[in-house]
């Protein structure tokens, strides 16, 4: 299977000299077409760090970050801006969702930045609201829909078009558990069901078991990996 996310030798120093802090140490990680990737760890070590390096929000100090066999380094910063927008989905724990436009409006916002004519955007954000079973939403504002709605909309927003990198940063971290289970059952079903490359960060193991392997970050260090973890209830009932 092909790499859609391919991270070599990845490092992050923040700062110089005695300020420095070493978000990130030599880190690899490939996620496949098709893999949810669940990165866990504690605070501070590093986590939502490796998902803004390999969004290309922020820059590595060195180490190569690859998506879809481009190497960011490579590329202007207009150049990662497009690729950001065309080919990466951001999903957060506080959705994100700009107030003053409607559901389908915000799921619209990436395409109409890119260019996509308001018609034609309008026709991918409605296929991605139905896809997230919320197509009757299209017309409300975010401060009209719940919170498992709002998340619903930031889901739609990250995988409207053609996207192939999913990137969730403890996207389930505002909700109740049922509605968390739901959302993550929907990044689930992105990944089996399209072939897209997900990384989800979680401090929670009952959400990791969603994915299809945990890596654990320490002190800006990937420390381990195992494969999928058990289902939720068996981890209940191991304690
Ligand atoms: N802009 C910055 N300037 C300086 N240090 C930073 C900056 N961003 C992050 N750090 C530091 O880098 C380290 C990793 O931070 P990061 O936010 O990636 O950790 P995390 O594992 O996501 O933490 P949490 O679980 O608390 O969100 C921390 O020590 C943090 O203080």
């Amino acid at each position: 299977m092909s790499s859609i996310l391919d991270i070599r030798t990845l490092s992050r120093v923040h700062g110089s000299g005695e300020q420095a802090v070493h978000a990130l140490r030599d880190v690899d990680l490939a996620v496949a077409a098709g893999e949810l990737v669940a990165v866990m760890g504690p605070s501070g070590s590093g986590k939502s760090t490796l998902l803004t390096c390999a969004g290309g929000l922020d820059r590595p100090t060195s180490g190569q970050i690859l998506i879809d066999g481009n190497d960011l380094a490579t590329l202007g910063n207009n150049a990662v801006a497009a690729l950001r927008r065309r080919r990466i989905g951001y999903v957060f724990q506080d959705f994100n969702l700009i107030p003053a436009l409607t559901a389908a409006e915000n799921v619209m916002l990436p395409l109409e930045l890119d260019g996509t004519r308001a018609r034609t955007a309008r026709k991918f954000a409605e296929a991605a609201l139905t896809e997230v079973a919320i197509a009757e939403l299209a017309d409300r504002f975010p401060d009209e829909m719940s919170g498992g709605q709002r998340q619903r909309v930031a889901i739609a927003r990250a995988i409207v078009g053609e996207r192939r990198l999913l990137l969730a940063d403890e996207p389930t971290g505002a909700l109740d558990s049922e509605t968390g289970e739901a959302v993550l059952q929907l990044l689930r079903d992105r990944c089996d069901q399209h072939g897209i490359a997900g990384v989800l960060v979680t401090h929670d193991a009952r959400h990791a078991s969603w994915a299809d392997r945990v890596v654990y970050l320490r002190d800006g260090r990937l420390v381990g990996q195992s494969g999928p973890l058990p289902e939720a209830d068996v981890l209940l009932e191991a304690h």
